[in-house]
């Protein structure tokens, strides 16, 4: 399915206690990663595009959409973004099975908005067998996947993810990567993740957005991200396969 590109427009400024944060861009890539040492500000953007942390003033414009102007006193409630979020844990509800963590948000959208259907995710994320457990009985590669296809199944516009191969090892990680790529391509939606790690950028991103300090210093395509730092991973998505260990 082709990728529609995520639209996106951001130009917020926020202080907390010491900390300015300050970034002004637009892209319109498919896969967008957030890159830059601890405490740089990553976390405090996603935050922020999720509309789970109000800008002291700015404008958010996802797909021609005003999520957020401090100006005209706009200011969407998350639900209400079409972003959906994975955080490094998952975050699943823990006394729900895999099914019902993966079907919680398609059920609670208007059918018309419903693009995915859950038996083809459940597929590319290779559930089927688990779909009865409870999501405390999986392993934190499979929670990790259950947590992407939750997400997918909510019908976002667009993904964010906060390092979601944080405390994975190296080759589950390569793995659900693999994951992540087949459901980006079968499902078309774009995507935003924070990483530290060069190496998932290469993997992952087409364009990179690199903060220092609460500021966005550069933005990046991949290759001369990856040129700048030292990594020429490929993966070619068409080939990406789940359970082989990648170069
Ligand atoms: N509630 C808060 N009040 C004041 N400062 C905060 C608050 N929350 C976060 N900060 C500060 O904001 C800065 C940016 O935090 P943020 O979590 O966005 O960084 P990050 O780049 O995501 O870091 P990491 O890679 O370690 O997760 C940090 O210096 C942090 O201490």
């Amino acid at each position: 399915m082709a990728v529609k590109p995520m639209n996106l427009q951001v130009d917020i400024h926020l202080k907390r206690g010491d900390f300015n944060f300050k970034a002004a861009f637009e892209t319109s890539s498919e896969r967008c990663g957030i890159f830059g040492p601890s405490g740089s500000g990553k976390s405090t953007l996603m935050l922020m595009l999720a509309g789970l942390l109000t800008p002291d003033k700015g404008r958010i414009v996802l797909h021609n959409e005003i999520l957020f102007d401090s100006e005209e006193q706009i200011n969407l409630k998350p639900q209400k973004r079409r972003t959906g979020v994975v955080f490094q844990h998952g975050y699943l509800f823990p006394h729900m099975s895999v099914r019902r963590n993966l079907l919680y948000g398609w059920k609670r959208i208007a059918p018309i908005l419903r693009k995915e259907e859950p038996g083809k995710i459940i597929e590319v994320l290779e559930l089927e067998h688990l779909l009865d457990r409870k999501v405390t009985a999986l392993s934190g590669g499979e929670q990790q996947r259950v947590a992407l296809g939750r997400t997918v199944l909510s019908c976002p516009q667009l993904i964010l993810m906060d390092e979601p191969l944080t405390g994975l090892d190296s080759q589950l990680k390569k793995q659900i990567i693999c994951y992540l790529l087949k459901l980006f391509e079968e499902c078309g939606i774009p995507f935003l993740f924070i990483s530290h790690s060069v190496e998932e950028m290469s993997l992952m991103a087409e364009e990179v957005l690199v903060f220092r300090r609460g500021t966005l210093r550069q933005t990046l395509r991949e290759k001369e991200f990856s040129r700048k730092n030292g990594s020429s991973l490929k993966v070619d998505l068409k080939k990406a396969e789940p359970v082989k260990d990648l170069p």
